[in-house]
């Protein structure tokens, strides 16, 4: 890439994060709550754009926390488990009327589609036809953080599954609901015109989505519809496995994934595909003409994209399920055998690059899992070819994150999993949180992956291990800072996978490293980009610069490359690293025995 069109691309960005940092600071201020003893003074987090107030109330104290975890709170998926159970018989009595409708959130495919499956049987069953609706909410996106590229992604899929819907003669509605609090009446609302009498859709696990879809269980009762959401985005739902010894969720992933795979292995059938939706009878096309005439939006003005960025993301990440299911196979067919040993290294094309399919839902965890064991020696989880076994693991630890969501869901209110590391004394240093969102820490390494993010959408995982251990140790800069950003820029943002690789990153999460761990960002650099290909691809200024052992491209001030890197204008280093360790340890150290005191 000329030096020239990164600088443009930098100056774009260096605009959207003026415009971040403008829009944190004129976030609301703190409101009183009736209750105020639930939340803590959270003025810093707010000031900082952590806790978002337009949507959101103030953070929790740690008490609050700890009843969560206690049980004496409820928590928003056994709210969701209740109204399911309780509305069972009911719902089970609602007589089909004019047609079925499946609800598509995060699940943009026809293949391998519980919840799709079973609107589909329902709607066959009956001799009814099914309606496919999706509603695009500006709000939902802003309280998501929901990054524009993945908008643009989502809405470029719904063509290629408006397409495919099509040939089956399945209209798929689409609608802008501007508010998302009216989206549950809106619903309702629809149903009533189009005299529908069952929606189907599958289950979300963060908060406001689990609490929404309980209230939407009943709400729809009493209009005489029945509302089924049904889990479908795991590969071993959340509350299917708990722990032998307390019985209670487990809060480790090496004894969760020995339970996952136990599970798996006796219940094998769990991976069978759901087929794709039946035809519709081909009245469907006459009483619902203008559903098929329905357009997909493009994106709300909050989301937009720019007409360069639009062009990139396009060429960059072609949407939809065939697109997705190519990508899988070529995986499993040509580099999958190469996993365990290369998927650590940034520069080879090694991993299967597909968290942007699994986020928006154009592939089913459920069908990974099933192609990787086919593909194995062994049709056991824990079994047969490393490789394999180790692309699965990976892919477990997708389904925990999701498990951990759902039973620890303060995590989705910007509460750290532990408690304990709230009271940590960050610094907000402005300038070094643009630094790192800019790519120019002066850490080659660093530097190299948060441009990789910016210009794709992408990061690499071991570089999304090293930039979030450096924003939060090296710079002692709040994680949330982090996972808001990464949030707003990745392609594949998932807040269950994006909050846990955070928490784990700066030893605040679930089955975290140690705190005192901390990576030396040149030994990574060294030892996951010993040549120094990636940081040549994504820092031009550095290109000349030889890599391997020592090599100045790992560290151009300290390995007498001053001039080159000068010339160029490859910034100094902002922290040296072996202060910020020292800070770093000494400031989590006290964080913990304040919280703990
Ligand atoms: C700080 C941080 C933030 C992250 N944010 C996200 C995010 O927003 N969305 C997201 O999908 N992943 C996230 N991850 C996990 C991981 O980096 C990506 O899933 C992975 O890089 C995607 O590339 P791939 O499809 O080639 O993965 P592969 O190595 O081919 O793995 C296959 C799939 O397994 C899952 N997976 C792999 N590693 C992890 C992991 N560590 N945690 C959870 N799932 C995993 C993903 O769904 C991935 O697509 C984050 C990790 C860290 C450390």
């Amino acid at each position: 890439m000329a030096l020239t069109k990164l600088t443009a691309a930098v100056n774009s960005k260096r605009k959207a994060v003026e415009d971040l940092l403008t829009s944190i600071k004129r976030a609301r201020p703190s409101e009183k709550f009736s209750d105020r003893s639930r939340y803590k003074d959270s003025m810093q987090e707010e000031n900082n754009g952590i806790v978002l107030r337009e949507f959101y109330p103030p953070e929790m104290t740690n008490e609050r926390a700890k009843q969560y975890v206690a049980g004496v709170v409820e928590r928003p998926i056994e709210t969701l488990e209740k109204a399911i159970l309780e509305t069972k018989e009911d719902r089970e009595n609602v007589r089909v009327r004019n047609a079925v409708v499946h609800w598509f959130k995060c699940d943009l495919r026809t293949r391998d589609n519980k919840g799709l499956h079973l609107a589909s049987e329902k709607a066959k069953s009956e001799g009814v036809p099914l309606i496919a609706m999706y509603l695009v909410s500006p709000q939902d996106f802003q309280a998501h953080l929901t990054s524009p590229a993945r908008v643009d992604f989502i809405l470029r899929s719904l063509e290629v599954l408006k397409a495919d819907l099509s040939e089956l003669d399945i209209p798929l509605y689409v609608e802008t609901v501007e508010k998302r609090k009216q989206i549950p009446h809106r619903i309702m609302e629809l149903c009533e015109k189009w005299g529908v009498s069952h929606i189907f859709c599958n289950t979300e696990y963060e908060v406001d989505e689990l609490r929404r879809e309980a209230a939407l269980t009943r709400n729809c009762l009493q209009k005489g519809i029945a509302f089924a959401t049904v889990p479908d985005t795991c590969v071993v739902s959340p509350g299917e496995l708990s722990s032998k010894g307390t019985g209670g969720q487990f809060a480790v992933y090496s004894p969760w994934f020995r339970a996952w795979c136990a599970y798996l292995n006796s219940h094998q059938s769990d991976l069978n595909e759901y087929p794709r939706p039946e035809k519709n009878p081909i009245s469907a096309r006459e009483c619902f003409k203008d559903l098929f005439e329905c357009l997909i939006p493009s994106a709300p003005p909050n989301k937009q994209l720019s007409v360069e960025e639009k062009k990139r993301f396009r060429s960059m990440w072609p949407p939809g399920e065939h697109e997705a299911a190519q990508r899988l196979q070529k995986f499993i067919s040509q580099r999958i055998n190469k996993y365990s040993e290369s998927r650590n290294l940034p520069a080879g094309n090694s991993t299967a690059v597909i968290s942007v399919h699994l986020a928006s839902g154009t592939l089913a965890a459920r069908t990974c899992i099933r192609e990787a064991r086919n593909a194995n020696t062994s049709k056991s989880m824990d079994a047969g070819n490393p490789n394999i076994m180790s692309w699965i693991s990976e892919i477990a630890w997708r389904d925990f994150y999701k498990h951990v969501l759902a039973h620890w869901p303060y995590i989705c209110m910007s509460k750290s999993f532990k408690p304990e590391y709230t009271d940590i004394h960050w610094e907000y240093n402005a300038e070094h949180f643009q630094a790192w969102t800019e790519g120019k820490t002066g850490y080659p390494i660093v530097d190299a992956a948060m441009r990789q993010l910016n210009h794709t959408g992408y990061m690499h995982n071991r570089c999304r291990m090293i930039v979030a251990s450096f924003l939060s140790k090296d710079l002692l800069i709040d994680w949330r800072m982090g996972e808001r950003y990464f949030m707003e820029h990745l392609i594949d943002g998932d807040f269950a996978s994006n909050n846990g690789g955070w928490g784990f990153s700066s030893s605040t999460g679930v089955d975290p490293q140690p705190y005192f761990r901390i990576f030396n960002p040149l030994l990574q650099s060294e030892k996951f980009d010993l040549d120094g290909a990636y940081i040549k691809k994504w820092v031009p200024e550095l290109r000349d610069l030889k890599g391997g052992k020592n090599g100045p491209v790992h560290d151009p001030y300290g390995r007498k490359a001053d001039n080159v890197a000068k010339k160029n204008g490859y910034p100094r280093p902002v922290v040296e690293h072996k202060f910020a360790r020292d800070r770093a340890l000494a400031r989590y150290k006290e964080g913990l025995a304040r919280a703990t005191a």
